[in-house]
């Protein structure tokens, strides 16, 4: 008789015996829709569905009937770091804030993305300032490659240049230092060779409307000089805050203690973020970030472009880092499908001691408009070059997870650090401990929502969301279960803030990739039938099946079922199924 592995078995095979089942690796279910029975680990008859993954022996025609390996995972469209975080610290210990890796040149091989994805990388970001086109198709590729082939749900996002004033040369290859009273020459001109004390800048522009007296202020305080001599466009300057000038160095001016309008009238989207997005299309990214965002109407822009390449599922993420943005915060947060908190460049735009509350406001406002928000940049600075973080840097991220913000961003601690799985593991056990004080402290109950739903079917959805999630929470359930086609229904859940996961079963693998910045949101892919009821049921036999779900254990089932013929009427309900 045959024994064989890791292959699933055909609907209606009749098993016999299964001779060894040790691992805990190997599951026994049933289809989603096939009925029948499940059974996980020793011996057993019985009809089993598709979704087997075990070592079994066949009745009658040795291996006949065994078929192409697919298991729980590709079942229940669970991804490998989901289901072995929940196998390894049950329901309550899954991680619900989200995790943002910049991938450079550090991390970007097969294997470093695969340990990147292994240590809890939700989103991997690209920055489309960095880099040719080709690196970062290869890069994307490779990702997709471990979804496909690992089981990982990695999803990815491009992040555009954006018109900022920078350096292109400043006569070294990597940094270069100014010293104290030093004289330099800033100029857009290009320069053959190198020239020592002088800066090239990337836009011809960037000294309008500078006067001699103004502060140049390089990469929101690594260096300051002071505009001493206006030659034409050419600014001379005088360093009065020595410090070091990295490749690519952002420039912003102040005077009076406040910074010189800096955007020149450049449009948000150059002509190369327009490219890069057209690119981003092609590869089938999952979120545009878009840099400098100023008003509702570049993002309107954006989207209306992706709607019309038939990429209307391809989300927008605004980032807040100007003034302008600041200004306008509500219109912008309305328009996008999500928020970056880039306090790289807000620090440079506003006063430092501000960034703080314009973060928790930024949070904030963004859950109450029930938009998923990142806060990002220097979280773990220090990681770039060392191994541990600073105290200073873990009192920031576990703010920002206190905020209930969706995720964390890391970028050159993973781009360039010498450390980024480190880095990354930081951030996941920093937020992990951080997300269980809250729950017994019972934080979430001091969020206050606004109604955001106008319409009754709205009003509904938000409601039933909300009761949920006190009910979850009153009740000690160890999951939500929500079925869910465009993710509104699991982010109206998010929004809550509940103490157990939320899994979000949709059967669109763009809402699946696009619910990977929600907070507290396992999103899995499945194909499910128009019958609630036994979708419900499936779901719950299946996840038992697989040892995940035991006898007592409690979930709490949101389902929004839209009108069919055979039930006219849409309803909405909150069920708890208690395991049995
Ligand atoms: N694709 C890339 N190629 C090379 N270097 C990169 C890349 N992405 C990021 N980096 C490096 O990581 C640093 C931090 O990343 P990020 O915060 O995205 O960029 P920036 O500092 O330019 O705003 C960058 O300054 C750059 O040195
Ligand atoms: C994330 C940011 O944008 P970028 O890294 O593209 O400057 C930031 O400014 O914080
Ligand atoms: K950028
Ligand atoms: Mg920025």
């Amino acid at each position: 008789m045959a024994v064989v592995r890791n292959l699933s078995l055909m609907r209606g095979t009749i098993i016999t015996k299964i001779p060894c089942l040790e691992s805990k690796n190997w599951v026994f279910g049933t289809s989603f829709f096939g009925g029948g029975f499940c059974c996980n680990g020793g011996k057993m008859k019985g009809k089993v569905g598709i979704g087997v993954r075990a070592m079994v022996r066949v009745s009658g025609e040795e291996s006949e009937g065994l078929r192409d390996f697919k298991g729980l995972r590709e079942v229940l469209g669970f991804d490998v770091v989901s289901e072995g975080e929940l196998r390894e610290k049950g329901f309550m210990g899954m991680r619900k804030t989200k995790l943002v890796c910049t991938i450079g040149p550090a991390c970007c091989s097969l294997e470093d993305l695969e340990k990147l994805a292994l240590g809890g990388m939700n989103v991997a970001r690209l920055n489309m300032c960095h880099n040719a086109r080709e690196w970062h198709r290869d890069v994307i590729r490779k990702i997709k490659s471990l979804n496909e082939e690992k089981g990982f749900c990695v999803s990815v996002m491009i992040d555009t240049e954006g018109s900022q004033i920078h350096v292109v040369d400043h006569g070294a290859p990597s940094s270069v230092k100014a010293e104290d009273g030093s004289i330099w020459l800033f100029t857009a001109r290009k320069f053959e060779g190198s020239r020592p004390f002088t800066v090239q800048a990337n836009y011809e522009g960037f000294s309008e409307g500078i006067e001699v007296g103004d502060d140049l202020i390089i990469d929101g305080g690594m260096a300051g000089f002071e505009v001493i001599e206006k030659i034409g466009s050419d600014l001379r300057c005088k360093c009065t805050d020595p410090g070091l000038f990295l490749p690519r160095a952002k420039l912003s001016f102040w005077r009076d203690e406040k910074l010189v309008g800096r955007n020149y009238g450049l449009h948000t989207l150059s002509t190369k973020d327009w490219a890069d997005i057209e690119f981003g299309v092609s590869e089938g990214v999952d979120f545009i970030a878009m840099s400098f965002v100023n008003d509702s109407g570049s993002v309107r822009h954006l989207k209306n472009y992706l709607s019309t390449k038939s990429s209307a599922s391809t989300k927008v993420v605004a980032k807040i880092e100007s003034l302008e943005s600041l200004q306008k915060l509500e219109e912008i947060i309305e328009a996008s499908d999500g928020i970056m908190v880039a306090r790289g460049d807000l620090g440079v735009e506003i006063p430092l001691k501000q960034i703080p509350i314009v973060q928790e406001e930024i949070v904030h406002l963004c859950r109450q408009l029930n938009k998923p928000v990142i806060v990002a940049s220097q979280l773990l600075g220090s990681m770039v070059e060392y191994p541990t973080p600073t105290r200073a840097e873990v009192a920031d991220v576990s703010e920002a997870v206190r905020q209930y913000a969706d995720a964390l961003m890391l970028s050159g601690e993973s781009a360039i650090g010498l450390y980024g799985q480190k880095a990354l593991s930081v951030l996941q056990m920093t937020s992990s401990r951080m997300e269980s004080w809250g729950r017994v402290e019972n934080q979430q109950s001091r969020l206050l929502h606004y109604q955001l739903g106008v319409s009754l079917p709205d009003r509904i959805a938000e409601q039933i969301c909300k009761c949920a999630a006190e009910m979850a929470n009153k009740l000690g359930v160890d999951a939500i279960f929500v079925y869910t086609k465009h993710g509104h229904m699991a982010s109206l859940l998010s929004r809550n803030r509940p103490n157990p996961p939320i899994f979000a079963f949709t059967n669109d693998d763009s809402t699946r990739m696009a619910l990977n910045l929600q907070w507290g949101v396992i999103p899995l892919l499945v194909d499910f039938s128009a019958d609630m009821e036994a979708n419900i049921t499936e779901t719950i036999d299946l996840i038992k099946s697989g040892g995940m779900l035991k006898e007592r254990d409690a979930v709490l089932v949101v389902s929004d079922v839209p009108p069919t013929r055979a039930t006219p009427m849409a309803f909405q309900s909150i069920q708890v199924k208690t395991i049995t």
